[in-house]
């Protein structure tokens, strides 16, 4: 690593257009911090930001660096330098039983077959879910198949976990322990969401609105500042009535 090279993820006069739409202009963000909230409205760049970060989007103009080196070649030396856990599990999961997909994550770590699916059999047991192993993914809830995100990307323990919305569909008792992970997690996480509980008490979250960083700063502030502007532009909107939808 270059001397005075920031360790974490770096993104530097990043272009990103994605079809038509140009979603970051010359942005530039250093994520240092051990714990790092993103928030906003839809579509204003978070899952973007996250296919930046671990290489499944190549910006068009500006770079991508974790340490100081060029994150593509970072990865391929490290493949298990970051991690994301996809807003929709039907990207992320591949395999057929539930097993096999943790076991996925061990792979790189040289295990065989065979010692990874036991490792994931251990990390089922452990969270009282043995009888998961040979389930099919396709039978089981939306919840559940998030969690099963959540597992591969904890078995396989990246460097940086990058989460998105990874609350969206977990029951309460699921997103309790989800949140009791992530302060647990000894690397780097970054999460986004629009429960802005989950994050307002991160030392640092940021506020993306329209591909643009509108505040970045301890958790409680900006989301205190995010929750003050959509109090504004709800208090400007035109009430609408119902009256005539419903006949
Ligand atoms: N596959 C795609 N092809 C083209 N444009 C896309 C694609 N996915 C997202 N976009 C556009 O990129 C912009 C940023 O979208 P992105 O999904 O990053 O937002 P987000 O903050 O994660 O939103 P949400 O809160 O709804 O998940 C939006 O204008 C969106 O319409």
């Amino acid at each position: 690593m270059p001397m005075n090279a920031p360790h974490g993820l770096q993104l530097q006069g990043v272009t990103l257009r994605r079809g038509i739409t140009t979603v970051f202009e010359n942005l530039n963000l250093a994520l240092d911090t051990r714990r790092i909230g993103l928030i906003g409205d839809n579509g204003a760049g978070k899952s973007s930001l996250f296919r930046l970060l671990c290489g499944l989007d190549v910006p068009q103009a500006g770079s991508v660096s974790i340490g100081g080196q060029d994150l593509h070649a970072a990865r391929a030396e490290h493949p298990g330098l970051v991690g994301l856990m996809f807003q929709n599990p039907d990207d992320q999961i591949i395999f057929p039983t539930v097993q096999e997909e943790l076991a996925l994550g061990l792979r790189p770590a040289g295990l065989s077959r065979q010692q990874a699916k036991e490792q994931a059999r251990a990390l089922l047991a452990q969270r009282g879910l043995a009888h998961w192993a040979e389930r099919a993914v396709s039978s089981l809830s939306q919840g559940q198949r998030q969690q099963v995100c959540w597992l591969s990307l904890l078995i396989a323990a990246p460097r940086v976990l990058l989460l998105d919305e990874p609350f969206a569909s977990l029951d309460l008792p699921g997103q309790a322990r989800l949140a009791q992970d992530i302060a647990q997690a000894p690397q780097q996480v970054l999460v986004s969401t629009h429960v802005l509980d989950h994050v307002r008490g991160f030392e640092r979250v940021i506020w993306l609105d329209c591909g643009k960083v509108r505040e970045d700063g301890p958790g409680a502030e900006v989301c205190a500042a995010y929750e003050a502007n959509v109090a504004l532009r709800l208090a400007s909107m035109p009430h609408t009535s119902m009256d005539g939808i419903h006949g």
